[in-house]
């Protein structure tokens, strides 16, 4: 992370500490509550310029042997860190991701998971990632993340028609 940094501060129309925030897109794999095959997790802001999310390891995340698949890990790493910049201001995207896989994390579990701004220096934000099963004191993974800046409607004009929601984003719906 570069040592100048942007002053942080939340934007006055994101969630409340606590409140749920509103998916990235409502066929999301992480976060979407219509994707067919997604993790649908839930997220909840939380205090300063980080988020919170709960997600059950359930039997069709398996890898090895009754334990997460480390893809799984990863994109639920990717989604929950990737709602941190919507605390600030405009949508940003995955520019790199870092996991360390701590632990093996035991199907049947749930997994909390706690993502945090750093620092942001132009459109860059800077993220970590931490999970654990419910002792905070230890945790099972880590994650470190870079997440640019976009203009939600230019980034993806050209691929929104291939949206399970095409419909109504070309129907401009505003929530991209
Ligand atoms: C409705 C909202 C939806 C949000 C969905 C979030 C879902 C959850 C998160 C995801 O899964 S997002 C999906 C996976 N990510 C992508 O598909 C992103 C694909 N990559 C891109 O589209 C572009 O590479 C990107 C937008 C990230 C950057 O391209 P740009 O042309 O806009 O920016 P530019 O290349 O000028 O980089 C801006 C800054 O970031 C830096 N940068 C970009 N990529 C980097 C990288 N990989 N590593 C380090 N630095 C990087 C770059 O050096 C520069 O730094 P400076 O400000 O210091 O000049």
């Amino acid at each position: 992370m570069p040592d100048e940094l942007d002053v942080l501060e939340r934007h006055p129309k994101t969630s409340e500490p606590g409140e749920l925030m509103r998916p990235h897109n409502m066929t999301c794999f992480g976060c979407g509550p219509e994707s067919p095959h997604g993790l649908h997790l839930e997220m909840y802001a939380g205090e300063g310029f980080s988020v919170d999310a709960k997600m059950p390891v359930q039997q069709w995340m398996e890898g090895g042997p009754g334990v997460i698949h480390g893809g799984i890990l990863s994109s639920a790493f990717d989604d929950v860190m990737g709602m941190t910049p919507r605390l600030i201001g405009p949508a940003a995207v995955t520019a790199h991701l870092q996991v360390d896989f701590l632990q093996p994390i035991p199907v049947g579990k749930t997994l909390h998971l706690h993502a945090e701004i750093l620092g942001k220096q132009r459109r860059k934000i800077y993220v970590e990632g931490v999970a654990h099963l419910g002792d905070p004191d230890r945790p099972v993974a880590r994650a470190n993340g870079l997440f640019v800046q976009i203009d939600v409607r230019a980034h993806f004009a050209d691929h929104v028609e291939n949206s399970a929601k095409a419909a109504e984003y070309l129907g401009g719906k505003p929530q991209l």
